[in-house]
């Protein structure tokens, strides 16, 4: 999707040839490198396609650690390394920061392409992972609360709002389902309690033992409470107190909006930080739109003396052997290639792009190691996304709209069918809370939908072309009648994305929102910490503890940089032996 940003820009200046100057502002790029751009007009429909070629002058030929990718967890990670003093490098495939939380433009309008719901960026606690991480680098944003997180469109005319204040949130539900009163306020009371522990200690990478021990020693209560939840699923804890099956399905969906899975296979910890943070820290939209969360860390980094490096996909992860204390062999790492050919020596190396792609594509010629293999016996791909981004002339719809964040369901047993657009819709305007995204009277609309990508391999482009128009219309019907009347006459622009678009401009192999567990697992004991089984590569991002979302993958980055850290020697540890065999036994027992 985010190719809007580069056909804004062929349309004004593919005359030009060969130009230089930087994709995501437009200028003269001195602090992003020089983009050397050639177009080609390749068909006679108007179709360009973009090269971008990075001058290797800018790109540097060593450094203490790489990043790869600019996602969150990246990010964080990149800049809470350079707050030590380490140097890092982070490199980018794509023209700007973000990935999934990054933008695109058109005709001057400001499109988030995935995250719009945004926790983490509260002002008290230490849950506010997003606010930290930008203050690290001193930076505060300008946010804007979000009175509601959802509306919930359900069947046989249930609407709910999620408030910001629980207690109202609370009781609009218990009106709607006074049977289950009690039931209702013992699961959310007890997601509370979770959210509590987690809100008082600090959160650092759970395989330092050093850290682990003071939290514990600081912290005991909120540390054993968590314990005893780090193995269990909410839906777990929602049965043991409601038995209505239109009030678990309900659980099930708050659950499946943000997992894309049930309740049952959704770790207990994350139910408590997303179920507690929305009615403490609160949902806040960034002004200007979800892009400014990474640009501002990219700025960040850079401030720090860190680089980043736009437009540079690492194409291998470059690991030789050698044996550990204990006289094992291991293969470690010493660096990265870019698709340019250019090497980068680091000793330290960072993938923030997901398991798979870092272990199938980065890693073609290591076996994959047996920890990566129990993580895909456990975890698969979750879909992908139909996404529809929508430019809707406020006044030529029925009513005002005045919630952001949506959510429609017909048919409680379709929550989860993703074929054909037939299951749980999505909806975000975020010009409700932000109007500088768009001109003044109109909306900005971004409709999503989980949807395969194994619906959308093999079509012709016609074939293809047709699929995203049909299926968009499909949804917009479902919407007019639902929720939005008046809807598609309001509509001035549609930009349709599919499970392929996905792929493409989030270098996430089938587009997949992020990893899901293939059967009921044991809470989030499961889930990989940062280390992998290659000395000195470690993972960030949604495909490590505790998985989707952009306060998690914050977290994530957290606790990645804190590891480095350690292992680096930069905050204190445990005796070098002890700290490996027992952030061994943590990560290798107890999680894989
Ligand atoms: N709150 C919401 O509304 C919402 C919606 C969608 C997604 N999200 C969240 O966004 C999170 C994703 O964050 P993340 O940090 O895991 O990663 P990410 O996928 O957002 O970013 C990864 C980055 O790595 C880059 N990359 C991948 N392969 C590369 C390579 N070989 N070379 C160079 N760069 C490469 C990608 O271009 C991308 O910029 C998910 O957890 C998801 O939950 C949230
Ligand atoms: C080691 C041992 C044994 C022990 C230890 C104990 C302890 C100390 C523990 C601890 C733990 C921790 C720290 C944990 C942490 C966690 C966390 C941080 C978590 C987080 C989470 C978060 C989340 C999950 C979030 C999410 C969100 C999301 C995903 C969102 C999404 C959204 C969307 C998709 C949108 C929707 C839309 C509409 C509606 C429109």
């Amino acid at each position: 999707m985010n190719a809007f940003i580069a056909s804004d820009l062929l349309k004004r200046d593919y005359k030009g040839c060969k130009k230089t100057f930087c994709l995501c502002c437009n200028k003269l790029p001195m602090k992003y490198g020089w983009f050397s751009l050639y177009y080609r007009k390749q068909s006679s429909n108007r179709n360009f396609s973009t090269r971008v070629v990075i001058n290797s002058v800018s790109l540097p030929n060593e450094t203490e650690v790489a990043v790869i990718g600019s996602g969150i967890g990246g990010l964080v990670t990149a800049t809470k390394l350079a707050k030590r003093g380490v140097k890092v490098a982070v490199f980018e495939k794509y023209l700007i920061p973000g990935g999934s939380s990054g933008y695109f433009t058109k005709d001057g309008l400001i499109f988030d392409v995935g995250a719009s719901m945004i926790f983490g960026l509260g002002n008290k606690g230490t849950t506010n992972t997003l606010t930290r991480a930008l203050a690290a680098v001193g930076i505060e944003l300008e946010t804007i609360p979000d009175p509601v997180q959802i509306h919930y469109h359900l069947p046989d005319n249930i609407n709910i709002r999620v408030h910001r204040s629980y207690e109202k949130f609370l009781e609009e539900l218990q009106m709607r389902f006074p049977h289950e009163r009690q039931g209702l306020k013992n699961f959310y009371d007890e997601c509370w309690q979770v959210f509590h522990s987690l809100n008082s200690i600090e959160l650092l990478s759970l395989e330092e033992p050093y850290y682990l021990l003071r939290v514990f020693r600081e912290k005991p209560l909120a540390c054993l409470g968590l314990v005893k939840y780090l193995s269990w699923n909410a839906g777990d804890i929602a049965r043991k107190y409601i038995s209505d099956p239109i009030v678990l399905a309900f659980i099930d969906l708050e659950c499946y909006c943000w997992s894309v899975v049930d309740a049952n296979k959704t770790p207990m910890i994350n139910a408590g930080m997303v179920f507690g943070d929305r009615h403490y820290g609160g949902i806040h939209y960034p002004k200007g739109g979800v892009g400014t969360i990474a640009r501002s860390l990219a700025k960040g980094l850079e401030s720090l003396g860190g680089s980043i490096h736009y437009g540079n996909p690492v194409v291998s992860i470059l690991c030789d052997h050698s044996q550990d204390s204990f006289g094992r062999k291991l293969m470690h790492t010493k660096g990265i290639q870019l698709k340019n050919r250019h090497i980068v020596t680091s000793q330290y190396v960072v993938s923030n792009a997901t398991r798979w792609n870092t272990f199938d594509q980065l890693l073609p010629d290591i076996a994959l190691p047996v920890m990566e293999q129990r993580w895909r016996e456990n975890y698969q791909m979750s879909p992908s996304f139909l996404s529809i981004h929508l430019t809707v002339d406020a006044n030529r719809l029925s009513y005002p709209i005045v919630d952001c964040h949506h959510i429609v369901l017909e048919n409680w047993e379709e929550m989860e069918t993703a074929k054909d657009a037939q299951g749980t819709i999505f909806v975000s305007i975020p010009t409700v809370l932000d109007s500088s995204l768009a001109p003044a009277g109109y909306h900005i609309f971004h409709i999503f939908t989980p949807s395969w990508m194994e619906e959308w391999i093999g079509l012709s482009p016609e074939e293809y072309k047709e699929k995203k128009q049909r299926l968009k219309n499909h949804i917009l019907a479902r919407l007019e009648k639902a929720v939005f009347p008046g809807l598609t006459s309001a509509i001035q622009q549609a930009i349709v994305g599919s499970p392929r678009t996905h792929r493409r401009f989030l270098s996430r192999l089938d587009g997949t929102y992020g990893p899901i567990p293939r059967r009921k697992l044991p809470g989030l004991l499961t889930m990989p910490l940062n280390r992998t089984s290659i000395d000195k590569l470690y993972c960030v991002g949604d495909s490590t503890f505790p998985g989707q979302g952009l306060n998690a993958v914050a977290f994530s980055g957290f606790s990645c940089s804190h590891r480095i850290a350690a292992d680096m020697d930069l905050v204190p540890h445990l005796p070098v032996w002890l700290d490996r065999w027992l952030s061994w036994w943590i990560s290798y027992s107890r999680f894989q």
